[in-house]
């Protein structure tokens, strides 16, 4: 047996601040796979950087994102509370829902969030019913402005998507002109243009003078979604009906309802927080990963063709492509499959920490050491991929058209923290993605136009400026 290692490789650090600006950079930079690339160089693929006193690890490569996620996840499952970004937001928000609770707190949530899933959404017609009522809107609002130039594709999208979820949790959706929905959609972007978990003005506050870490956009988002919710949580608890559960606030009424003799760790704090968790992670990923398909799609219009003409032949003229048929549009799948693996919404995990003392690679990680996951690094790396930077849906089929190389595609992360709206959002994206390519050729504006491939760095990973034209086929 070999001894751990036990400096891992990183930039000189400074007493108290650690290498406070470099996590600033990397937490603000709108070219975070850039940034980490150019660290990668100088201190190799697993490096480390101190926010004031807390040490950060990069995992990169698909071997060790497997392991840290998955093969040991057990040792990485909790998310770094302490820390100050975090810390600040559960308080803005007034406790933790799903993705930033540990223990008890999320096992509840994330539980009966599966469940609503599960019984609301996958698998289920009322589901695929929702989508359909969001493809049709967009399908119309296509139409009326048939070939004219569309500049903010992901808007369209966003409403879509944001109906989904609204009906999963609420029960109910709006028109896509309705003055609310924009409002909502608004709210989520201030929310979403706050600083991430890893802010250094969170740890040291004097730099919100300077920094652009703007805590108060988000929490005047946060404040604002939080009115909503409580709102839509009092109606139900007046028109609850135990033989009609119509949505995920009835089905937490009910489990809070069953469990209230025993100690319960569902509260109206963690339902409110569960609530946001899902619309916040829930709208923005699936409708940017719309918007980075259609980009491909009007880059490689071969592909585009490829797709229409499998859709043609299986689905044929006046019907929609539903769920069931998923796995008879291989080449469509694949063509989505390519899309995730290359345009990487969420190029890195949210943070993860070491609950022991243990190891990575052979390095000695002490207990509560941030690990940062990369899993663009996963799905760029050579000894998986051949050809990694290449736009080819053919890797995801075998020769008789057969799906594979599906276990070294995760976009939705690994292991016990794995996104649990995988399902819902695979659902969306096949169902408005293979629907939509059905009725209308997607094309540049002016067949000069070059597009850039290059993501920039939100919370999310979106495609740069783009436009495109639909006409109906
Ligand atoms: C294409 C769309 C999506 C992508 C690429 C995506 C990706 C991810 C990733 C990478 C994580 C972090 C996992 C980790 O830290 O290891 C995550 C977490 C999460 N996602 Fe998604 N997601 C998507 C859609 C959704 C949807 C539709 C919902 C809910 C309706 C959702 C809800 C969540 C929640 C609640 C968490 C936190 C899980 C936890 O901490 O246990 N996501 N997602």
């Amino acid at each position: 047996m070999t001894c751990p290692k036990s400096d891992i490789p990183g930039p000189r650090t400074w007493p108290i601040f650690g290498n406070i600006l470099l996590v600033s950079q990397f937490n603000s930079t709108p070219k975070r796979a850039k940034f980490v690339e150019d660290m990668t160089r100088q201190y190799g693929p697993m490096f480390r950087m101190f926010l004031g006193p807390y040490q950060i690890v990069f995992v990169q490569g698909h071997k060790h994102v497997l392991d840290v996620l998955q093969k040991r996840g057990r040792e990485f499952i909790d998310r770094p509370t302490f820390i100050p970004g975090i810390k600040l937001a559960e308080k803005v928000k007034g406790g933790s829902g799903i993705a930033f609770a540990n223990g008890d707190d999320w096992k509840g949530m994330r539980r009966l969030s599966l469940q609503a899933m599960r019984d609301f959404g996958i698998g289920k017609s009322s589901l695929e019913e929702n989508i359909f009522e969001e493809i049709q809107n967009v399908a119309d609002d296509l139409e009326k402005i048939n070939g004219a130039q569309i500049t903010n594709f992901k808007k369209m999208m966003i409403k879509a998507n944001c109906n989904v979820i609204h009906s999963l949790i609420f029960g109910y959706r709006y028109k896509h002109d309705n003055e609310f929905l924009q409002k909502l959609i608004k709210t989520m972007d201030n929310i979403f243009s706050g600083p991430g978990p890893l802010s250094a003005s969170g740890i040291f506050p004097v730099l919100n003078l300077v920094m652009k870490d703007n805590f108060k956009v988000r929490k005047e988002g946060l404040s604002t979604l939080k009115k909503y919710i409580e709102k839509h949580i009092t109606e139900h608890r007046e028109s609850f009906d135990q033989e009609n559960i119509r949505d995920f606030i009835d089905m937490y009424l009910v489990a809070e309802k069953e469990e209230s003799e025993r100690t319960s760790v569902l509260n109206p704090a963690a339902l409110l927080n569960s609530i946001i968790d899902l619309f916040t992670a829930g709208t923005d990923t699936t409708a940017t990963t719309l918007d980075w398909s259609f980009l491909w799609m009007i880059q490689y219009s071969d592909v585009q063709k490829r797709c229409q003409e499998e859709i043609r032949k299986v689905i044929g003229p006046g019907r929609m492509v539903r769920l069931s048929d998923r796995r008879h549009l291989s080449y469509t799948e694949a063509t989505l499959m390519e899309i995730q693996r290359l345009s990487n919404t969420a190029n890195f995990t949210l943070p993860h920490v070491a609950v022991c003392d243990t190891t990575i690679n052979g390095f000695k990680i002490p207990k509560n050491t941030i690990i940062i996951p990369s899993l663009i690094s996963a799905h760029f790396d050579e000894t998986i991929w051949r050809d990694p930077k290449e736009f080819n849906p053919g890797r995801f089929l075998n020769k008789n058209n057969g799906i594979i190389n599906k276990e070294y595609l995760i976009p939705f992360s690994l292991g016990p923290r794995i996104c649990p709206g995988e399902s819902l959002a695979r659902s969306e994206l096949f169902l408005v993605f293979s629907n939509l390519l059905h009725r209308f050729e997607f094309s540049k504006v002016n067949p000069d136009d070059i597009l850039s491939l290059e993501g920039i760095t939100g919370l999310t990973t979106t495609p740069s400026p783009y436009r495109l034209k639909a006409d109906l086929r």
